[in-house]
């Protein structure tokens, strides 16, 4: 099976873990249009979305699934995203398509994190992939100093501009033995938006797609 089969595979058995007549937290990626694709199939079934991405807003509003303001969406049972990488314990590194900041936003509010990802995605340890960390233009070149001191690569993703006008830097080289701490102490230097490792909002359940089918990782 290609990776886009395996995407597809995950993105059908993502609708079982969707709660009828609720409010679906929906994330963004490659993964994530197949999930909602799927989900247009059943949008009479909800009662619509709460979307972390300007892309997937558009892809859930093509469909005529409605979409709603995350302040008007107090809670919603489940949140359904992709992630760059996950390990056995359900931290993830996201953002490898920008939208880490409004996809921990719609996390936050969710009950449950199910996690969507080809086999590809599981790894031992984070770090492999570059992390993203959205930042505030000021704040630019201090972030990269503070990342690289912590022993990664910094490098500024070129001509992009997050949905909330930052940018991306990609770090490179980290081996991220303690996701929960990092996680704390990157999010708090100043002029970071968001750091894209999913700790504290870590899966509650992986998807996993594999040539033998979807492998359920509970966490
Ligand atoms: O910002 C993007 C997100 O974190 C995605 O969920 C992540 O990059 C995985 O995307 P894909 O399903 O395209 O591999």
């Amino acid at each position: 099976m290609t990776q886009d089969e395996l995407k597809a595979l995950v993105g059908r058995a993502a609708i079982d873990h969707v709660v009828p007549g609720s409010i679906v937290g929906v994330g963004t990626g490659s993964t994530v249009n197949c999930f909602i694709d799927e989900l247009a199939k059943i949008k009479d079934r909800i009662a619509g979305a709460v979307s972390s991405s300007v892309k997937s807003t558009e892809r859930l509003v093509a469909h005529g699934i409605p979409v709603f303001d995350a302040n008007e969406v107090e809670s919603v049972p489940v949140y359904i995203d992709g992630a760059d990488e996950i390990d056995h314990r359900g931290h993830m590194i996201k953002g490898g398509g920008a939208a880490l900041t409004r996809e921990k936003i719609v996390a936050d509010l969710a009950q449950r994190f199910v996690c969507i990802a080809d086999a590809s995605k599981l790894v031992d340890t984070l770090g492999a992939f570059p992390l993203p960390v959205e930042v505030i233009p000021m704040a630019r070149a201090q972030v990269m100093r503070r990342l690289a001191a912590l022993g990664g690569t910094p490098r500024l993703r070129e001509g992009v501009i997050t949905d909330n006008g930052n940018l991306i830097v990609d770090v490179s080289g980290l081996r991220i033995t303690e996701p929960l701490a990092m996680e704390a102490d990157i999010n708090q230097w100043p002029g970071v938006v968001t750091v894209g490792i999913f700790a504290r909002h870590r899966a509650s359940l992986c998807l996993l797609g594999t040539p033998e089918g979807v492998r359920q990782l509970n966490f």
